[in-house]
């Protein structure tokens, strides 16, 4: 672990919302060891989406992990949680001292190529607790990460580096809009958990 590049910086959004980015938390080989034992023992899934009204499976693979087999749901399918593996527990572990902040869940999402992404939403679903932070690790690959105002239609945007942490929280989910918009120029995968909670 890098101890030493982890002071909390500063807001990245200019209001609205609090998000903090604070680079990579891991040295290479840390963040490489979990990557894969990550695609190795995580149960990945194909994930649905409706598109222009149809159900679709999507390229990119979900999991979803918790201290209860909480039910999540969104894009109109429930999904229950697993038991922790060792290496989530440690990785919620982390993250929860980095940020100061505790999670019972855990969203996993793998982008097999550059050509997956993620498009605009919020995660302000029912199930999670309203303002609640979210802890977003990255592994793998360094992909653009970008924020648009609901209102403004502003928007702000960072590279999620390997093995980097980014934290959102407070109004947020509520003010601004987040994707990781599609790159021809990215061939190699990425991991990313994002750390909630779910309301019990
Ligand atoms: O892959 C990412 O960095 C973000 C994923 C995301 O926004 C989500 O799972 O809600
Ligand atoms: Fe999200």
């Amino acid at each position: 672990m890098d101890l030493f590049n982890n002071s909390p910086i500063s807001n990245i959004l200019p209001f609205d919302g609090d998000v903090h980015y604070y680079g990579s938390i891991f040295d290479s080989k840390s963040a490489n060891h979990y990557f894969d034992q990550l695609l190795k023992n995580i149960l990945w899934q194909n994930d649905q989406a409706i598109i222009f009204g149809k159900l679709m499976v999507t390229k990119r693979k979900v999991a979803w992990y918790g201290d209860e087999p909480f039910l999540y749901t969104y894009s109109k399918t429930t999904k229950s949680a697993l038991p922790w593996t060792k290496e989530l527990l440690e990785l919620k572990q982390i993250i929860e001292n980095q940020s100061g902040e505790r999670f019972n869940s855990c969203l996993l999402n793998l982008y097999h190529t550059g050509e997956e992404g993620m498009s605009w939403h919020s995660d302000d679903e029912k199930d999670l607790k309203k303002n609640g932070a979210i802890g977003s690790l990255s592994l793998g690959a360094a992909r653009k990460f970008a924020f648009k105002h609901k209102v403004t239609k502003q928007t702000v945007s960072v590279v999620l580096e390997n093995g980097s942490l980014l934290l959102m929280k407070g109004s947020t989910q509520s003010n601004w809009l987040h994707r990781l918009p599609p790159t021809k120029k990215i061939t190699t995968p990425r991991i990313n958990l994002t750390f909630r909670t779910i309301v019990t």
